[in-house]
C-alpha cells in the first residue's frame, strides 16, 4: 500500500506530517523531521522578529488530549528562509508556514520566504494565543484582505490553516471567501482556541498564559476537526485540497480523515507526546487498515464517507 499523495501539485511520499508548531521550531528539530518518516517538513509559524513566546509552563498534555499557549516562539523569518533550502535537500516537502502579528505582516513575510522556495506556503489565519488578537480566521473580511495581498506576492502553492468553525453559515462564508483568493489547498483545523483545563488537586490551571486558556487539540477534538474536514471538501465538492488536521492518535483516525476528505493529515499533540516514531507507527495502521478494507491507496478512500 502506497502511502504517499499529492497536494496542489506537489507529491509527498507519505501522507503523515508533523503540524506547524509540533517540534518545529530549531534547525535541529527540523532536520530531525527530514531525517525521520514524516511526509514533509512543516516550519513552526514564522513572525517578523523572533520571538520567545509566552511564559511556561505553556503546554500540557493530559489523557484526551493538550493544551497550549505558546504565543509563536520562533526563529523569525529571516532564519527561516536561511534554512529552507538546506531543508529540501532532505527529500521531501517544506511547508513554510506564515503568521504574523498585524496585517501588514503576512505579505512581508511571505514574500520573503517564497523567495526562498518552500515546496508550499501554509498561512496561518489562526493564531489563538496573540493576547490581545482575535483570530484573523474569525473574520471573513480580514481574512479576505489579507489572502488576496499575500496571493500575490506568493509564487508557490498557497494554502490556508484555519480555526474550527461551529456553524454552516460560518463553513459557507469562509468558502465564499477561500474561493475568491485563488487559495490552492486548506489545512483545517487549528486548535480549539480558548479552551481552559483544571487541575482540580492543585485547585489551579495549567497553564500559565492568558489565565490558563489556550488551544485544545488532541483526541478531544477529532469530531469537530471531522466536521470542518467534511463541511469543507462538500462546499469545494473535492477540488481544493485539504489537510486533515485534529485528533490524529491513530491510523484509525487517519482513515476518518480521508472518508471526510483530506488528502493528507498533521499531527500535533500525538507527536508531541510520543516523538517522531509516532510516523513509523501511523503509517504502519493505516497501511493495515487500508490493506484489510481492501483500498489501495488514500484516493480510493478519499470523500467516501457514506450518509445515512
Ligand atoms: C501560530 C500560533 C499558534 C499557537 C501558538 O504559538 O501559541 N498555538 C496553536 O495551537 N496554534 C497556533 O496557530
Amino acid at each position: 500500500i502506497g502511502l504517499s499523495t499529492t497536494i496542489a501539485g506537489v507529491k509527498f511520499p507519505g501522507c503523515f506530517m508533523n503540524a506547524a508548531g509540533a517540534l518545529c521550531v530549531t534547525r535541529d528539530e527540523l532536520l530531525a523531521l527530514g531525517r525521520s518518516k514524516a511526509g514533509a517538513i512543516v516550519t513552526k509559524s514564522m513572525t517578523m522578529e523572533p520571538r520567545h513566546g509566552n511564559p511556561e509552563p505553556r503546554y500540557y498534555g493530559f489523557p484526551g488530549g493538550s493544551i497550549n499557549s505558546m504565543g509563536l516562539p520562533n526563529l523569525g523569518y529571516r532564519a527561516y528562509a536561511d534554512l529552507i533550502p538546506e531543508l529540501k535537500r532532505c527529500g521531501k516537502p517544506v511547508i513554510a508556514s506564515v503568521a504574523g502579528l498585524c496585517e501588514d505582516d503576512f505579505p512581508t513575510i511571505a514574500e520573503a520566504i517564497n523567495a526562498a522556495q518552500p515546496d508550499l506556503i501554509e498561512v496561518n489565519l489562526s493564531c489563538p494565543n496573540i493576547p490581545g488578537k482575535p483570530q484573523i480566521g474569525y473574520d471573513a473580511e480580514a481574512s479576505e484582505r489579507l489572502l488576496k495581498r499575500v496571493r500575490r506576492v506568493i509564487t508557490v502553492p498557497m494554502g490556508v490553516k484555519l480555526p474550527p468553525y461551529f456553524d454552516p453559515a460560518h463553513h459557507d462564508a469562509m468558502g465564499k471567501v477561500i474561493g475568491r483568493c485563488d487559495v490552492d489547498f486548506l489545512n483545517l483545523i487549528n486548535s480549539v482556541g480558548n479552551g481552559l483545563v483544571v487541575d482540580p488537586e492543585r485547585e489551579a490551571v495549567v497553564i500559565k498564559p492568558k489565565g490558563g486558556f489556550g488551544g485544545l487539540g488532541g483526541t478531544l477534538i477529532k469530531p469537530v476537526a471531522l466536521a470542518n474536514v467534511r463541511a469543507f471538501y462538500k462546499i469545494f465538492q473535492g477540488r481544493i485540497p485539504i489537510i486533515g488536521t485534529g485528533g490524529i492518535v491513530d491510523g484509525v483516525d487517519a482513515f476518518e480523515h480521508f472518508l471526510c476528505g483530506a488528502s493528507a493529515v498533521q499531527i500535533g499533540t500525538v507527536l508531541v507526546e510520543e516523538g517522531l516514531e509516532v510516523f513509523g507507527r501511523l503509517e504502519t495502521e493505516l497501511a493495515a487498515l487500508l490493506e484489510k478494507k481492501g483500498y489501495r491507496a488514500i484516493e480510493d478512500c478519499r470523500g467516501k464517507l457514506k450518509e445515512l
